[in-house]
């Protein structure tokens, strides 16, 4: 099996309460390039970098379009958001009124969509009211392999994250 991968790093605009305590930006993309500079000397490259004026189109159509082409040529694809919190996961995936994710929905189709948060050791249901709380469990059976009920959970992420790729292709080729 053959597993590539990119990684895109995401500068957010200040926060206005970060503006009104006169936080400093410490991070800047180089110009023409997809590296980051943090301070003054130290440089990083990644396969993408967007500064804090970029749109969510752009993120989408760098990170998430090019899955959806090998996904239809039968491949999985998996889409990670990672950082610390407050970095923009979550506006990254859903933000603006309509985010990266839910953007392309046109027409709706019989859909079955996982959403989870996976924070230190606890899971969360991010489709559950937040009225409603279930704690969901990670167990570990006897072979040593750890899952939410019977299902592997390193498979039922990687599934959820299909599913909502799969969505969004379906959505935009329709
Ligand atoms: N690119 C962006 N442009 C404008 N505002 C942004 C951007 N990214 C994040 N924000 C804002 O920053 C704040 C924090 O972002 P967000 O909630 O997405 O962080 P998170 O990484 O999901 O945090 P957590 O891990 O705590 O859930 C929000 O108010 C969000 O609207």
């Amino acid at each position: 099996m053959r597993i590539t991968s990119e990684v895109a790093v995401r500068i957010r605009p200040l926060l206005a309460k970060e503006v009104l305590h006169r936080h400093q930006v410490c991070v800047r993309v180089v110009p023409g390039s997809s590296q980051v500079m943090l301070g003054s000397d130290r440089l990083f490259s990644f396969e993408h970098a967007f500064g804090p004026e970029s749109s969510q189109d752009q993120v989408y159509e760098a990170c998430v379009r090019p899955l959806l082409d090998t996904l239809l040529e039968g491949y999985n694809a998996t889409v990670f958001c990672y950082g610390q919190t407050g970095s923009g996961k979550t506006y990254t995936l859903e933000g603006g009124s309509l985010g990266t994710i839910y953007r392309k929905i046109t027409k709706v189709f019989i859909v079955h969509i996982s959403y989870l948060e996976l924070y230190k050791e606890e899971l969360r249901d991010l489709l559950e009211l937040p009225t409603v709380h279930k704690p969901l469990h990670i167990r570990e059976d006897n072979k040593g392999n750890t899952g939410k009920h019977n299902v592997s959970f390193q498979l039922m992420v990687q599934q959820c994250v299909i599913r909502v790729v799969t969505l969004l292709s379906l959505m935009i080729k329709v």
